[in-house]
């Protein structure tokens, strides 16, 4: 046997997929052996450990993803440490002189790749990144005075006009593996599954992490549910959106194949969808631009803010037990499933900033850790925006009426007596709003408040008027007239 041919290095991050992907598309066409691995990175500078609900979606996308490289002839080493060293180790080992990965932009990430990029090319060794998280690159997309766009729909337009979104890439017929070996771990050594206990059956119920899983979303989403989308992706009691936010998150599908599946259709509803994909960038924009977004309030005032410390009420909220039902069918969804549909995310975080004045960062953390989707850009892009800090935010008076909110979009409470079960009973009148009910209505739907269900932790109205003093306090360009549009708050 003559001596194996060293490989070219394909880095696996959040990018779980064989389609689409620019870096193993190139790896196969070089016509070299390749040598996919992935690398759990949790020690490099600034990087933020990935929350349970995610590393349980990790571990089941990555075997999906060992699948499909096995069918196609490469296997996958898994990897935990440093990406700076793991590439050393694969490099002294394999003799590979090339390394390509798919391009990542959280910031942390973003840094360890750039300063990858600059260590190997130093070695002359080639190092290349390519497309797919994204539509559009954060650092080309400028305002016409050259900065980042702050506001939405200026940056959605920019993206309208200016990016052509490629077509997807084909996935390679065949990878040919390399035959040296690099000594990785085995799936289950990289711990990614909750034990003890095992809370998971939930997210297993719900959800098939890994690219066949994504691309099976989006077809049957495209086939039953792109028509109405803009109509019933607001009913939280109905499956009117994609739920294709996990997927994207780990890259197991790409904007690009999304935007293609959507080519022939030009109704409100893919109109629609356009609208949140490019919501996304924009996330994503911020996120490039504004390196500390989970941490500092993008608009600087926001900092002085007087948050409570309140570790009752942050636990009563965490667990569904607000006595909002609304809010604590969102918490508890959330819970068992990993995820939460988008308008109860906005009451239940309106609900923990503004009713209970407790941190952003908080609850940005708590849906870090329980979210199958928490996402580097998305998660603290939505919560300032929903704290009134974010770039385009929410304006600060605006704050979530939750029996409003619960009557207007689970009119009939269908969503509330799916995760609150102990109140289903409770005629459609109430179910938002139990506390309202007579005795003999509680009786004879079995509630008793405060035993089998919590009252309020706190009155709205009056929670409303000390967010307003709060928040007021902060802002110096008190522009937005908040008593003359309050009002309108629902
Ligand atoms: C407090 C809060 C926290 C959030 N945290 C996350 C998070 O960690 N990860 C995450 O992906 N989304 C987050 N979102 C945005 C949104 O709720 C989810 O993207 C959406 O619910 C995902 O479900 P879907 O895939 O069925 O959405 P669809 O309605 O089918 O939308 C399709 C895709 O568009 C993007 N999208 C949709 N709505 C938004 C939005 N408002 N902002 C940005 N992108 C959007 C997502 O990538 C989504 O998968 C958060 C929203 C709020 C209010």
């Amino acid at each position: 046997m003559g001596p194996v041919a060293s490989p070219v290095i394909v880095l696996f991050r959040r990018d779980l997929r064989i389609r689409d992907n620019g870096a193993l598309a190139a790896a196969a066409d070089s016509d070299r052996p390749v040598l996919p691995i992935f690398i759990l990175d949790e020690e490099s500078e600034g990087v933020r450990p990935i929350g349970a609900a995610s590393r349980w979606w990790l571990h089941h996308s990555l075997h999906g993803l060992q699948k499909a490289l096995n069918k196609a002839g490469a296997g996958l080493v898994l990897k935990r440490g440093r990406t700076a060293d793991v590439v050393e180790e694969a490099i002294k080992v394999s003799g590979a002189d090339t390394v390509l990965w798919n391009r990542r932009y959280d910031p942390a990430e973003a840094a360890i790749d750039a300063a990858l990029k600059t260590s190997l090319r130093d070695k002359e060794l080639v190092a290349r990144s390519f497309d797919g998280a994204l539509m559009h690159e954060p650092s080309l997309l400028q305002t016409g005075s050259g900065g980042f766009y702050k506001v939405y729909t200026p940056f959605s337009k920019a993206l309208e006009s200016s990016v052509e979104p490629r077509d997807p890439i084909d996935p390679p017929s065949s990878v040919k593996g390399w035959k040296g070996q690099l000594e990785g771990l085995a799936l289950d050594e990289l711990e990614l599954l909750p034990t003890k206990p095992d809370w998971s059956g939930g997210l297993q119920e719900s959800w098939t992490p890994g690219e066949d899983g994504a691309r099976r979303r989006l077809r049957e989403f495209v086939e039953d549910d792109l028509s109405d989308y803009e109509r019933s992706r607001d009913i939280p009691g109905k499956a009117g959106t994609s739920g294709l936010s996990p997927h994207l998150t780990f890259g197991e599908i790409t904007p690009f194949q999304i935007l293609a599946a959507l080519k022939k259709f030009h109704g409100a509803g893919a109109a629609k969808f356009r609208k949140e994909l490019a919501w996304r960038e924009f996330s994503y924009h911020l996120l490039f631009h504004n390196p500390h977004l989970r941490e500092r309030a993008f608009r600087p005032e926001y900092e002085a803010f007087e948050w409570h410390r309140d570790a009752k009420a942050l636990k009563a909220w965490q667990r569904g037990l607000s006595g909002y039902p609304i809010v604590d069918a969102g918490m508890r969804q959330l819970w068992h499933t990993g995820w939460m549909h988008n308008r109860v995310r906005m009451i239940a975080a309106s609900f923990l900033i503004k009713d209970l004045l407790i941190d952003w960062r908080d609850g940005e953390q708590w849906f870090w850790d329980t979210l199958v989707d928490a996402d580097p850009a998305n998660n603290p892009a939505s919560w300032q925006w929903v704290a009134g800090s974010g770039a385009d935010a929410a304006p600060y008076f605006r704050i979530f009426n939750p029996v409003l909110q619960g009557e207007r979009f689970d009119p009939g409470g269908d969503y509330v007596r799916r995760w609150v079960p102990e109140i289903a009973k409770l005629p459609d009148r109430f179910v938002q709003k139990p506390w309202e009910a007579s005795a003999a209505v509680l009786k004879d739907a079995g509630v008793t408040l405060g035993e089998t269900y919590p009252s309020p932790i706190v009155d709205h109205h009056a929670a409303r008027d000390r967010a307003m003093e709060a928040y007021r306090a902060v802002r110096s360009d008190d522009t937005q007239q908040p008593q003359a549009r309050k009002r309108k708050a629902s």
